[in-house]
């Protein structure tokens, strides 16, 4: 062996003996801690490798590999009930679906957990620091950043939205007796609708002729996803991972990006020497409004709060990440569910009767009781977004779900995880009895779930996009129920095969057959 393998091999064997040692510690410190403050420990997910997990790792893998690990998860709670621990790679995670836990991670006490440990390291390279990877000051800003833009564009231009959706729906073959998978098409409605509110030019998708600078930033961003993926399970020892290719993309994408920020600083320079007289936001807003039909461009609204190039794109490309495809995801289960029960298709087609485009304004969407039942029917049993994970920035305690009883407080030290469920906590018989599993839009005639339902999540971080989210997806539902009589499901495969990439979306598409109304 050379001189440096030697080295390496010491320095490997003391840094193992080192983690090790931690670890120890650690769990000596846990069962005190938990003595002196009346805590307890929940049940540990049984292993047979105490020190690293390794075992827990290969199951969680091969649950993944086998469009399981969410159904697994499900498995695990009810085996071991509503909270229990387990120690991938030796790291402490807590896996809770108690509401009473969720809450104080999201609300109660969401100052002392965090998502910067995980996420800054993973997607950092990729995204930068900002609202979907980061804590502290620098999310808080992203957030006050994206807020006004969020809320004004309620009142945002629908026929921009309908331009979209009427390429989409010629791009559908209805009454040609082909069958068609739903899920790329409403990818490619949501990735135009929001490449044009994020960066204020539609990626064009939907049409033949896909931008070659739009193409190749696509490109990079689906491979920096899978890397970032990659990242998230790798963690600390990420370093070991040799992909020149990611690092390539992640530059594609941060260019692209400042491009586009570029354009809207110097774009600010002109509106400011224009419009100096423009008092504040509240006038701005009610300017706009008189005229009626000016766009929400996020970066344009952006570069009114700052003009820090570097933030600006990070910032940016953190909502890009988090808004880029949900909707479309939304969109699939919804129609997975509706392919799948001709009778709420059928309802829905009775509410919608005799609307016209022009009427299709946020508030009419909202006053559509079945459309709203069904949306929240098929977000509750496939969350596109079903599992969330925080990190404890400093020693808490759960309020619940220790000990024998399941009902002592839990201690938590500093790095360790939260993993919440929202997929199982959605399926609580308790609050959605009769068939928690089954799709029963009418449920929601009568139930207000509060906390047990968080598809959108909840406390601080909730997604604050979520009412322009609801307005692509409910206008989305009712064009397609003003043009298509009949959605039939044309997969040989009923139930919901479960694909987890970033979100969770049907791994076998929404294979459907499309009848004129
Ligand atoms: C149906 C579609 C959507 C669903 C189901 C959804 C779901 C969520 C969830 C569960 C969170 C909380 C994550 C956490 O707790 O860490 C979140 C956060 C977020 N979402 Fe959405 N989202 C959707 C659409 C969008 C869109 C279209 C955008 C942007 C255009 C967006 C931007 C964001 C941002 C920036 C955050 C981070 C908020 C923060 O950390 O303070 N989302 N979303």
């Amino acid at each position: 062996m050379s001189t440096l393998g030697a080295i390496t091999a010491a320095l490997a064997f003391i840094s193992i003996i080192q983690f090790v040692y931690v670890r120890i510690q650690h769990r000596i410190a846990l069962a005190e801690a938990s003595r002196s403050q009346n805590c307890a420990t929940p049940p540990h997910l049984p292993t047979k490798d105490f020190l690293f997990g390794l075992d827990t790792v290969f199951e969680n893998l091969r649950a993944l590999k086998r469009n399981g690990r969410i159904k697994q998860i499900s498995s695990q709670h009810q085996e071991l009930g509503k909270t229990f621990e387990s120690y991938p790679f030796g790291r402490r995670v807590v896996s809770t679906v108690d509401v009473r836990n969720i809450q104080a991670v999201l609300s109660g006490q969401q100052e002392k957990f965090g998502v910067g440990p995980i996420r800054e390291h993973a997607q950092g390279p990729m995204t930068g620091r900002g609202i979907i990877t980061s804590d502290g000051g620098v999310w808080m800003h992203g957030r006050d950043m994206v807020k006004p833009t969020f809320s004004r564009s309620q009142i945002a231009d629908r026929g921009l939205f309908e331009g979209f959706v009427q390429r989409f729906l010629q791009l559908l073959p209805i009454d040609e007796g082909r069958i068609v998978d739903l899920q790329p098409l409403f990818d490619r409605l949501i990735l135009d609708a929001s490449s044009e509110f994020i960066f204020g030019e539609s990626f064009d998708s939907l049409s033949s002729d896909c931008p070659v600078d739009s193409k190749r930033f696509l490109d990079a961003f689906s491979y920096a996803q899978k890397g970032v993926g990659l990242r998230v399970l790798m963690g600390k020892m990420s370093f070991l991972i040799r992909d020149a290719k990611f690092w390539e993309a992640c530059k594609v994408i941060r260019q692209f990006t400042q491009d586009h920020v570029d354009r809207a600083l110097s774009n600010r320079v002109r509106h400011n020497e224009r419009e100096d007289t423009e008092k504040n936001i509240a006038s701005h807003v009610k300017t706009r409004m008189e005229k009626g039909n000016e766009k929400y461009i996020l970066v344009h609204e952006m570069a009114r709060e700052s003009q820090n190039r570097e933030e600006l794109c990070s910032q940016l490309l953190n909502v890009f990440f988090a808004g880029r495809d949900t909707p479309a995801v939304a969109l699939s289960n919804i129609f997975f569910c509706l392919a799948r029960h001709p009778k709420a298709w059928e309802k829905i087609r009775k509410e919608v009767e005799g609307l016209k485009i022009e009427d299709l304004t946020f508030e009419r969407l909202k006053s559509l009781r079945y459309v709203q039942y069904v949306i929240n029917e098929a977000l509750r049993l496939y969350p596109p977004v079903p599992n969330q994970s925080r990190t404890a920035l400093t020693p808490s305690i759960l309020p619940t779900g220790g000990g024998s009883t399941g009902t002592q407080p839990i201690l938590l030290f500093l790095g360790d995880t939260v993993s919440m469920n929202f997929y199982t906590m959605h399926r609580n018989s308790a609050i959605y009895s009769p068939d928690p599993n089954a799709f029963r839009p009418e449920r929601w005639r009568d139930i207000r779930p509060g906390w047990h339902y968080l598809p959108f999540g909840g406390g601080a971080r909730h997604c604050p996009a979520q009412q322009l989210a609801l307005f692509w997806v409910a206008y989305t539902v009712v064009r397609m129920a003003m043009e298509v009589k009949g959605v039939r499901n044309r997969d040989e495969v009923e139930e919901f095969v479960e694909c987890l990439k970033l979100n969770m979306e049907s791994g076998n598409g929404v294979q459907v057959e499309l009848v004129r109304g």
